[in-house]
């Protein structure tokens, strides 16, 4: 019998068809049903799939309906900051899951569990990322196994303490420029009513832009500020990528990101080339970030005679950049959360203010006098614990893992609800939703009785690279403000934290300053 081409094209047609389908079927169907199963056997409680969207529609109305209003002046932030969660954690208890679209994701609240979870980071690796974001950034904070190790060993260096000791005057440099202009501002009275909150990103962007970039400061800030530029486009096409096929369009703000990641790429090129020669030519090296990469990444190479133990300069641009993301709105965050509780608590205000000027009086604080603030650094310890920049953590489970009792099987998520731990009330007590500096002024391990209970930088080896940076930054910028004003909420505040990626007050944050 004669089989025509016809036939068989038809033929390959309905068997490709039902492959197709299936495939579809199973992925948006079959497999989220087979893994509600399993989490339920387990013991753990969620909502039922629901087909294509999950829980989706129900996070994004609560996130809606907490953010419409204000809230009252308290740190009981969870149910506005973090609504889907803490009605599942109130609906479910602590062992429940959640549907990201056809996902399910597993919230761990458990000190131990996290800590399993921090430490084996081979088998509790990140989700894969949103296409549109990988754009904006890879860098360490995206790679995963060998490559991950070889960049963070890379990097390193460039945080130790000697190298932030270095980096001290450009800290002061930057807030102290801040605060001339709040002296500025001032009435002849030496009142101020300000908001503080774009002053403060300002800042953090200022001095991001000097590390990073040192004597090419001026063409690092243009470069960031088309990162700023490139985030907004991101979160527009993210925001509308439930139009199907929308982000494969070549629309305009897709044009845009792509023109703006080209003249990045060139810009960084550049200055990391007139790096490299200089460094290759054995001159002497540059003190910022981006120096201290090129070095590291230099001497790995003339160590194992491989241009592969290196990076490339592509990796050296990606990790240019997430300094900037990583390292800008999450110290802004930490600032100004800072500023609001110490407007709101005033002894604490005094008790930090007498310390700092009883270690450095009028003078310019000092690498040393900053390591030695205990108050203050109490004081951003609770700050953090109750306001922490990033709320949560996302790992993924890619084969079949056995977690403390639990059994996960592969394709589920898990997340790390960091707001949710840091106001627990079985792990910090009755006062949990209070600020109170008191609890930490043993150190992080007394306060925590010792349990993965307090993670603003996340933990084990991915723990955050830029934790001493920041912080000390951001006691830089704390004692100088606290030498040179007093300060007190505006009337015009409204207290509404949200997050747009790290946590930040939704309004603002006006103060009235008085000079010192
Ligand atoms: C208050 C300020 C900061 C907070 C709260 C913060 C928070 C975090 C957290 C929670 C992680 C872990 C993410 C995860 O495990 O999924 C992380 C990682 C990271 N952070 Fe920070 N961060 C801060 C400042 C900075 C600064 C100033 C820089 C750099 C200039 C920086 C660079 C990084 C990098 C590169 C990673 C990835 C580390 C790795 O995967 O090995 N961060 N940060």
């Amino acid at each position: 019998m004669e089989i025509s081409l016809a036939t068989i094209a038809i033929c390959t047609c309905i068997v490709a068809t039902v492959v197709l389908g299936w495939n579809a079927l199973n992925r948006v169907w079959l497999r989220p049903k087979r893994l509600e199963r399993h989490l339920r056997e387990q013991g753990l409680q969620g909502n039922s799939y629901r087909f294509l969207i999950g829980d989706t529609n129900q996070i994004l109305q609560m996130q809606k309906e907490a953010k419409a209003k204000p809230m009252r002046l308290s740190d009981d932030i969870v149910p506005r900051v973090s609504a889907f969660h803490h009605h599942t954690i109130n609906k479910y208890g602590k062992n429940a899951f959640q549907w990201l679209g056809t996902r399910p994701r597993v919230l761990i609240k458990d000190p131990e569990l996290i800590k399993e979870i921090f430490n084996k980071i081979n088998d509790f690796p990140k989700p894969p990322r949103n296409p549109v974001f990988k754009l904006l950034a890879s860098g360490l904070v995206s790679y995963e196994g060998e490559k991950w190790a070889k960049h963070r060993k890379l990097i390193n260096p460039a945080f130790n303490l000697e190298k932030l000791k270095i980096m001290l005057p450009i800290f002061f440099q930057s807030c102290n420029d801040m605060i001339s202009k709040w002296e500025a501002m001032l009435s002849s009275e030496g009142t101020c009513e300000m908001d503080v909150w774009p002053f403060l990103q300002n800042l953090t962007c200022d001095v991001i832009s000097r590390t990073a970039f040192g004597s090419n400061y001026e063409e690092g800030q243009r470069i960031f500020q088309l990162l700023r530029e490139q985030a907004l486009l991101a979160m527009e096409i993210f925001l509308r990528a439930n139009i199907p096929g929308w982000r494969f369009l070549p629309s305009k703000p897709h044009r845009r990101m792509k023109e703006i990641a080209r003249d990045i790429e060139t810009s960084l090129k550049g200055i990391i080339n007139k790096r490299e020669k200089t460094l290759k030519a054995g001159e002497a090296t540059m003190s910022d970030l981006l120096g201290i990469l090129c070095e590291s990444n230099q001497k790995e190479i003339q160590d194992h005679g491989n241009k592969n133990d290196g990076m490339s300069i592509r990796d050296v641009i990606e990790e240019c950049k997430l300094f900037y993301f990583a390292g800008q709105e999450t110290t802004s965050s930490l600032l100004v959360w800072t500023i609001v509780l110490l407007s709101r608590y005033p002894d604490w205000q005094q008790r930090a203010r007498e310390e700092v000027l009883r270690v450095f009086g009028n003078e310019t604080p000092d690498f040393d006098g900053l390591s030695h603030l205990k108050i203050v650094t109490m004081i951003l310890y609770e700050v953090l614990r109750l306001y922490p920049p990033v709320i949560g953590l996302a790992r993924t489970i890619q084969r079949n893992m056995k977690l403390g009792n639990l059994i996960l099987p592969a394709g589920v998520d898990i997340f790390l609800p960091t707001l949710q731990v840091h106001h627990d009330h079985g792990l910090w007590g009755d006062d949990a939703d209070e600020f109170n500096p008191e609890r930490f002024s043993e150190g992080v391990s007394k306060a925590t009785k010792g349990q993965v209970s307090f993670f603003p930088f996340g933990g084990g080896p991915r723990i955050c690279i830029g934790q001493n940076f920041s912080m000390l930054e951001a006691k830089m910028a704390v004692a100088l403000i606290l030498q040179r004003f007093s300060f007190k909420l505006s009337p015009t505040y409204a207290h509404a934290p949200y997050t747009v990626v790290t946590l930040q007050p939704q309004y603002g944050a006006q103060v009235i300053l008085h000079k010192l």
